[in-house]
């Protein structure tokens, strides 16, 4: 797939394609060498916080466990609080909670509930879009939270297996699209 610009095609030159991990069937795409490489992890950061800037949210949320690399990153740039959505089990306080699919497998999805207030303007952030059950689910808690879900952005979009279907008339960036 070619991308828009040399940054971009420099991002999606770097990120490897692993087949049948973590089932047979599947092509991983491997984000870590973007995330050893300074400046390819410095220009993507720049690039996710640009789209996120432009939804002037109140909070970014990351989803367990890469999302929380690339929006606690934006989070920091832009100077919002970070909220973290956490596979089960893992938040210590009162946690509202969502199951959902994904592509290789089934999760529980958990937030605290004091984490986001009611009427606030929230950034979803995860590298990637798939099937979209993890944003779907990511989503549905800020909704029960009375939460403003502004847009949602990835990194990377797996065009075929259209998880945007899934995520409604949500606002959607993706920088890389295969
Ligand atoms: O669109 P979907 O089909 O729902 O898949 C996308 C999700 O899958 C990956 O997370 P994973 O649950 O594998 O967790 P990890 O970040 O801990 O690897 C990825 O980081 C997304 O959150
Ligand atoms: N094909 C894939 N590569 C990397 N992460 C994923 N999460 C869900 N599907 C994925």
């Amino acid at each position: 797939m070619t991308h828009s610009t040399p940054e971009l095609a420099a991002l999606s030159a770097a990120i490897r394609d692993v087949p049948d991990f973590p089932k047979p069937g599947i092509l991983f795409k491997d984000i870590t060498p973007i995330l050893n490489d300074g400046a390819l992890f410095q220009q993507t950061i720049d690039t996710l916080t640009a789209a996120a800037a432009n939804h002037m949210p109140n909070k970014i949320v990351g989803i367990d466990a890469r999302g929380f690399i690339f929006g606690a990153a934006v989070a920091d740039r832009l100077g919002v609080g970070f909220v973290p959505m956490r596979k089960k089990g893992k938040l210590p306080w009162q946690t509202l909670s969502q199951s959902y699919a994904l592509e290789y497998g089934e999760a529980i999805l958990e937030v605290h509930e004091d984490a986001i207030l009611p009427g606030e303007r929230v950034v979803i952030v995860d590298d990637l879009l798939a099937t979209g059950g993890t944003a779907a689910a990511a989503a549905q808690l800020i909704s029960q939270l009375n939460a403003d879900l502004a847009s949602f952005i990835f990194l990377i979009e797996l065009e075929a297996l259209q998880g945007r279907d899934l995520l409604g008339e949500t606002t959607i960036t993706s920088l890389l699209r295969y």
